[in-house]
């Protein structure tokens, strides 16, 4: 296979727990050195490869042979723990025999927000890459509670591919790509081969993980592969057990999901409103604010907010939900919740009055927002 006339200098590739394990409750090692041999061939030919990898909390699991143990946060951190030096000692044999050398990165949100901790981030993926080193890239589960977890691996890889400027994402699992329904429970369902634009109806058909490997399932993979192409980032989702899935879709052949990126990708600045900080709070919004917000790219007022929901401070980041509950937009409140309260479906000349300071007509201005 000819990976001369690869697009890609940059690659981000994230493999499930299904694909680790191959279904089974243990490292497929075999299956392993496979996908390894793959990406060494990438890094051959000069296309840089970030992996992101799940599997350690499996990998904890084999290693203490099936512990019965309650299902808390504290005994998943344990597996997590005990599993991550597994799963690093196994990547890290099994690239040796290409004779490649890894790097481990255990990231939790707050890495990926703070801004010094971010830049960190992007420069020690930067320094293994110049050394010709594969980055390996988990959640740092045994320590992240779930106010400074991402959640899943999904999302994390799609920060990652922004964080480090991928041209590729690619998301390995047990399914041949995303299907109009889930083939588990739908054995006639189809396999979707590109996608053009994530909506709402595709969401609903990308369901959760019922295997009890993975996290998120097609949910949290559709998530990523939006945060990814709204960058300007290629996403496929494919099999990882596909036969030479890794090579075939770098020298672009058609294989899987294939989502195109967005024509014109968004800043750095909303990529960063997009994939930042957890939102603190929702905002819904009348009929007439939802056309100005969704269709005509106008700021959210106050008069257009029916009811606010959370409690943040201003500069947070919010939720625009319609009247319907669905999403439309994300982006940086400029006043608290305890304030917008108060001027909720008031005129803006009202916010001085009432609050006896002004910050601006705009409660989340247009620049500090993205349209779902
Ligand atoms: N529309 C869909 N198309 C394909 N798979 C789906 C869909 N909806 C739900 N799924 C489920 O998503 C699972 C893959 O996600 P997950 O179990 O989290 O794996 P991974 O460990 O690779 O992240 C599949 O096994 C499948 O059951
Ligand atoms: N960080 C966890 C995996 C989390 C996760 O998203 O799992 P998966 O859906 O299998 O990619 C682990 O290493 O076990």
């Amino acid at each position: 296979m000819d990976l001369s006339n690869s697009r890609y200098k940059r690659v981000v590739i994230k493999l499930g727990t299904s694909v680790l394990t191959s279904g089974s409750k243990k490292l497929d090692k075999a299956h392993m050195v496979e996908l390894a041999r793959q990406m060494a061939t990438l890094m051959r030919s000069g296309v840089e490869v970030v992996l992101c990898t799940s599997g350690a909390i499996a990998a904890g699991r084999e290693h203490l042979l099936y512990p019965e143990l309650p299902d808390t946060i504290a005994n998943k951190q344990l597996l997590a723990a005990v599993g991550q030096s597994q799963l690093i000692l196994a990547w890290a044999q099994l690239f040796s025999i290409y004779g490649l050398h890894v790097g481990q990165l255990l990231l939790t949100r707050a890495d990926l927000h703070d801004r010094e901790r971010y830049l960190n981030a992007r420069d020690a993926l930067t320094a293994l890459l110049a050394q010709n080193i594969i980055p390996i890239i988990n959640e740092n589960d045994a320590v992240a509670t779930n106010e400074i977890k991402v959640g899943d691996n999904d999302n994390l890889s799609a920060r990652v591919a922004l964080l480090c400027d991928a041209d590729l994402l690619l998301l390995l699992t047990d399914q041949k790509g995303l299907f109009d329904a889930d083939p588990r429970t739908h054995p006639e369902a189809h396999l979707i081969s590109e996608v053009a634009n994530i909506d709402d109806n595709l969401r609903e058909i990308a369901g959760d993980s019922v295997s009890g490997l993975g996290t998120g399932g097609m949910a949290t993979k559709l998530q990523a592969a939006d945060i990814a192409r709204r960058a300007g980032i290629e996403v496929v989702i494919a099999s990882g057990h596909h036969p030479d899935v890794i090579i075939k879709v770098s020298s672009h052949q058609a294989v899987g999901t294939h989502f195109s990126p967005t024509e014109n990708p968004l800043e750095s600045r909303k990529q960063w409103i997009l994939a930042g900080p957890k939102a603190k709070g929702r905002l819904l919004l009348d009929a007439g604010a939802v056309k100005a917000v969704s269709e005509k790219g106008r700021s959210l007022l106050s008069k257009g907010i029916i009811a606010v929901e959370g409690n943040f401070e201003r500069g947070a980041t919010v939720e625009l939900l319609d009247q319907d509950g669905h999403k439309i937009a994300r982006g940086i409140s400029r006043y608290s919740a305890v304030a917008l309260r108060i001027i909720a479906g008031k005129h803006s000349d009202d916010i001085e009055p009432l609050l006896g300071y002004d910050h601006g007509d705009a409660i989340v201005h247009r620049n500090d927002m993205v349209v779902l």
